[in-house]
């Protein structure tokens, strides 16, 4: 057999309609026209990385430009997808030979300080240096096991629409609840008609995209995504809903939507994908164990310029602290770094003092968003502790008082 030497090149904008066939076979599904079209509108043809064999595309990566919300803030993060390689050429380094290049490419363009995604498999990323930042909860609840407290007056009015319709009034609460929710990415023009399309394809049976608004004493203030599938047997009916997603500004509003979701008529369970880990549904209702929630994986982060990441973020205490960072891929993360921040702000410079943490950066992508703490990582041997007393007084420091979560796979 003779080896293939890959050569990766730039993409073009005419390279999207190979990129969605290629991908379309990889995650074994067929190309439907209506989101391709949608996708296309989304894709930076100067950010893709292509390989080709003769004229046959056989592994592509790319990125989109977008912000990341993180703790105390949100950030430009380079948003890594469309992944794949052919099976007539996989374990042969391709994906590796791209994401060096990837990774190199967004570090010397000195604007995205962390690189971010979903993996299709767990196991693929950590090699290159992506840490599990956010973790989400699958949902299976059985709603008939479930009650929620009564209404409280201060609960508005509930609406149902079109989600295209509303699209407006999504984008407002969203950005108004973003700003505080480490994990959620920014979404402009394409994104909502990414985030809200609604292919035949992909409904399983089940009814289009729907939206409940919830109206409080300022108007919109939330809502929720979701469709229902019906489905009877000999008992009656057991219609499933299935939530997309729920943004609220207010508690009223996310109690309102819940209890709606909750008790549709002629449903008897709700299925959630991406619940936050500390979604506040888990301490609403009279029996958390039967929302049989599952604990996953969502994001990953790639901190790609260390002292530039960790100076964007902000820090639920003060801390003042050197880490000691190890990272193959950049060598120019690897050394000790002197984080000094709080709250309202944050500074990181390369230090020769002795360090009192050392990890690998992939450790540093986890906690990047605040979803895990130190101590934990060092409990599980992926963090050290050098000086007595580092994890006690950094620790706090790296979490957020709201856990990362994500909602929405790119
Ligand atoms: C952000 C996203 O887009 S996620 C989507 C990712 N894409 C997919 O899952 C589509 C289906 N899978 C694929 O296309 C390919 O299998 C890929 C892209 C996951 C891997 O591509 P390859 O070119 O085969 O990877 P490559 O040869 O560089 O492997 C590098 C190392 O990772 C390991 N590896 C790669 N993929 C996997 C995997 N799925 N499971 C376990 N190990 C893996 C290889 O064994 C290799 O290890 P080694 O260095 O110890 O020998």
């Amino acid at each position: 057999m003779t080896t293939f030497a890959p050569a990766i090149s730039t993409g073009r904008p005419e390279d999207y309609d190979d990129i969605g066939r290629f991908l379309g076979a990889l995650f074994h599904h067929a190309v439907d026209p209506e989101t391709h079209e949608t996708e296309r509108a989304i894709f930076e043809p100067e950010r893709a990385l292509l390989v080709r064999d003769g004229s046959e595309l056989v592994a592509s990566a790319a990125a989109y430009t977008r912000e990341l919300g993180v703790p105390g803030g949100a950030m430009p993060a380079a948003h890594v997808t469309l992944v794949g390689v052919a099976p007539t050429h996989r374990r042969q380094g391709l994906l590796s030979a791209m994401m060096r290049r990837q990774l190199r490419e967004i570090h010397d363009a000195g604007r995205e300080p962390v690189a971010v995604l979903w993996a299709s498999e767990g196991r693929i990323y950590p090699r290159f240096g992506y840490g599990l930042a956010a973790q989400r909860l699958q949902i299976n609840g059985e709603t008939t096991e479930l009650r929620l407290p009564a209404p409280t007056p201060d609960e508005g009015r509930l609406r149902l629409d079109r989600p295209a319709d509303r699209q407006a009034d999504l984008a407002t609460v969203y950005d108004r609840v973003r700003s505080d929710r480490p994990g959620w990415s920014s979404r402009d023009e394409r994104w909502w008609r990414y985030v809200l399309m609604d292919p035949e394809s992909q409904r399983s049976g089940a009814t289009e995209l729907r939206v409940v608004l919830h109206e409080g004493p300022d108007g919109v203030d939330g809502y929720g995504l979701f469709r229902t599938r019906s489905e009877w047997n000999n008992a009656g009916p057991k219609g499933v809903t299935t939530v997309d997603e729920v943004v609220t500004a207010t508690p009223a509003a996310y109690r309102a939507i819940w209890r709606m979701l909750l008790s549709i008529d002629l449903t008897r369970q709700v299925v959630v994908r991406r619940a936050a880990v500390d979604e506040p549904l888990l301490r609403m209702v009279n029996e958390p164990r039967m929302l049989v929630a599952q604990l996953s994986d969502a994001l990953w982060v790639r901190v790609v310029d260390v002292p530039a990441a960790l100076a964007a973020r902000r820090y639920a205490t003060d801390v003042d602290v050197v880490i000691e960072v190890d990272d193959e891929l950049l060598p120019e993360n690897t050394g000790r770094w002197r984080l000094h921040g709080g709250p309202d702000k944050a500074d990181c410079t390369r230090t020769d003092e002795p360090a009192d943490l050392a990890c690998d950066v992939r450790c540093l992508g986890e906690l990047f968003l605040g979803g895990v703490g130190p101590a934990a990582l060092a409990a599980a041997g992926r963090l050290r502790k050098l000086r007595p007393g580092a994890l006690a007084a950094a620790g706090p420091a790296f979490t957020w008082h709201r856990t990362a979560s994500a909602l929405e796979v790119f």
